[in-house]
């Protein structure tokens, strides 16, 4: 049987550096490679990320959206980056975010957390809207089979704000509330619980308290969006052993060449582990 998804994320980012690399085949970035818009523009882009950086991060995040933007090829793309990362040895975190009535959740969990399904990844991120507890087929599927998920807590863009920290039920702001939730899901395990929640790097420091939550953080927003590895040290204090610094577009505009890829992710991971000791 596999591992709980907090020992195997535990273990790949102590071999590898909590840098998350996320594959975001943005038209742009196609054209900047001079790939031109096509399905095989979309896999060679895409394949050539997994093979500059399979083999060396803990974690790629492949971008749902740009994929699903082709249709059924861009699904065959996106089934063939999940399986060739997996196979080079990283974990694969896949930006979908989806959340739906617990019913419709379900069907969600068995597409992307169930053993046999063609786009299984090691985890996928959840939208919490319609309620934390809705999640729980997509949580417990995830558990059964060494899988993880990262809920949304507190988002990396500015139009998060309002919703995020206006006043739960529960008398916290909504993202502490999230927070709060994956904490107790999490509860007594060990080395931490497969739970994670997205907050963003460029929100404010001190607006969450993570010091129960027993699980991975994942904090997009370094780079294109404006956040540095300066802030992550003052927004997460004791919980930076915990945090996964995620960037795309930074890496990305260095291609095509897998070498200049390589080259920008180990000098994003130095500054990480320099200035922040993960
Ligand atoms: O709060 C969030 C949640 C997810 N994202 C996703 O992360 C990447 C960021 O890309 P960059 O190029 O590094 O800005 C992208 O896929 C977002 O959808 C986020 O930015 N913020």
């Amino acid at each position: 049987m596999r591992a709980g998804f907090g020992a195997r994320l535990a273990e790949a980012v102590r071999r590898r550096g909590p840098l998350c690399v996320g594959i975001d085949p943005h038209p742009s970035l196609l054209h900047a490679w001079e790939l031109g818009e096509s399905p095989q523009a979309l896999e060679r882009f895409a394949m050539t990320v997994v093979e500059a950086l399979a083999g060396r991060v803990a974690l790629l995040k492949p971008q749902s959206a740009f994929f699903e933007a082709y249709g059924s090829a861009g699904i065959a793309v996106l089934e063939k980056v999940i399986t060739e990362s997996r196979q080079a040895g990283a974990l694969v975190l896949l930006d979908v975010k989806r959340g739906d009535i617990g019913s419709t959740m379900a069907a969600y969990a068995m597409a992307y957390l169930d053993e046999h399904a063609p786009l299984a990844a090691d985890a996928i991120t959840v939208s919490p809207y319609l309620g934390y507890g809705s999640l729980a087929p997509a949580i417990g599927l995830a558990e059964q089979n060494g899988r993880g998920v990262f809920v949304l807590a507190r988002t990396s863009n500015p139009e998060g704000v309002g919703l995020q920290q206006s006043v739960h039920g529960s008398g916290d702001a909504v993202g502490q509330h999230i927070v709060d939730c994956a904490a107790e899901s999490n509860l007594d395990k060990e080395p931490m619980g497969h739970v994670g929640v997205v907050a963003g790097a460029t929100i404010p420091a001190g607006e969450l308290d993570f010091s129960a939550l027993n699980g991975p953080i994942l904090a997009p927003g370094l780079g294109a969006q404006g956040a540095t590895v300066r802030d992550l040290k003052a927004l997460f204090g004791r919980a930076l052993p915990n945090v996964l610094p995620t960037t795309s577009r930074d890496v990305l505009r260095q291609g095509p060449a897998v070498q200049s890829l390589q080259d920008a992710h180990a000098r994003i991971a130095e500054d990480i582990n320099r200035q922040l000791g993960i």
